[in-house]
């Protein structure tokens, strides 16, 4: 029988280029920026400051959720030590045709509450992805997608959907690490802490900083969302993620 994960540390990505430019990403393959690599491995040195060591580790097949787990095993001085499975189950949601759309311009255009609910309710997903969105080709014909099941290969997903293909990738180990993305996360967090639908939708987490669930023998948590990092660089994290569709455009 799969021994369940005892203890997981969740982190979402750094920063990534199209964070910072604010544009939906999802499934688009873009790399960290130097602040993400920063708070990725920020992320890595809190962890082993507070003497937590991985067994094994998880992620997506995004490059910035990759370099992220990367940075943070490397600074915990295990990157040949501890291998990475990397599952298209543990992709970002699938912003359908909202991705490549910069998030402040998508509020003055659709309104504020639509994109709510397309960015942080459970149920409801983006407009598919159509042929003439200009990352639709990229998107589809990437090879690193290349094992994902052609009838589940998503043109959208709203996070419940999300959710559903992700649990069955986390499969053992003691202490996991699983570097994923916002969304997945929530999703994950959802399921876990049993979240309402109308509570999940004030959930954000900020990029780059792990936090901790800890589950009994029968995979209930015992501590749940515990982040490692000081009150205050959380509270400016979870404001960044609250600015992505407001102020400035940024790119
Ligand atoms: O795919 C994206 O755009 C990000 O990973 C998450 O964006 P969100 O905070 O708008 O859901």
């Amino acid at each position: 029988m799969t021994e369940k994960p005892l203890r997981i540390v969740m982190v979402r990505h750094g920063e990534s280029q199209w964070n910072h430019g604010k544009l939906f990403c999802g499934w688009y393959n873009c790399p960290l920026t130097k602040t993400g690599e920063n708070e990725a491995r920020q992320a890595g040195k809190a962890l082993k400051e507070k003497g937590i060591e991985v067994d094994a580790a998880f992620s997506s097949l995004l490059l910035r959720a990759n370099q992220t787990c990367d940075l943070i095993l490397e600074e915990l001085g295990v990157k040949e030590d501890v291998e990475v499975k990397r599952s298209w189950r543990l992709n970002e949601r699938h912003y359908g045709d909202l991705t490549g759309q910069n998030k402040v311009v998508a509020v003055a255009k659709y309104g504020a509450d639509q994109v709510k609910l397309w960015r942080r309710s459970y149920d409801v997903a983006p407009p598919p992805i159509s042929q003439s969105n200009p990352y639709y080709t990229q998107i589809q014909q990437n090879k690193v997608f290349v094992d994902v099941p052609k009838e589940e290969f998503p043109t959208s997903e709203s996070l419940k959907m999300t959710t559903d293909r992700s649990w069955p990738a986390i499969k053992s180990g003691k202490t996991v690490l699983l570097a994923a993305h916002g969304n997945l996360l929530r999703g994950l967090i959802k399921n876990i802490d049993n979240v309402s639908e109308e509570d999940i939708i004030n959930l954000n987490l900020p990029t780059g900083i792990p936090f901790i669930y800890e589950f009994d023998k029968d995979m209930k948590p015992t501590k749940s969302l515990e982040f490692i990092s000081d009150e205050k660089i959380v509270k400016t994290g979870l404001e960044k993620v609250k600015d992505q569709t407001t102020k400035t455009y940024v790119r």
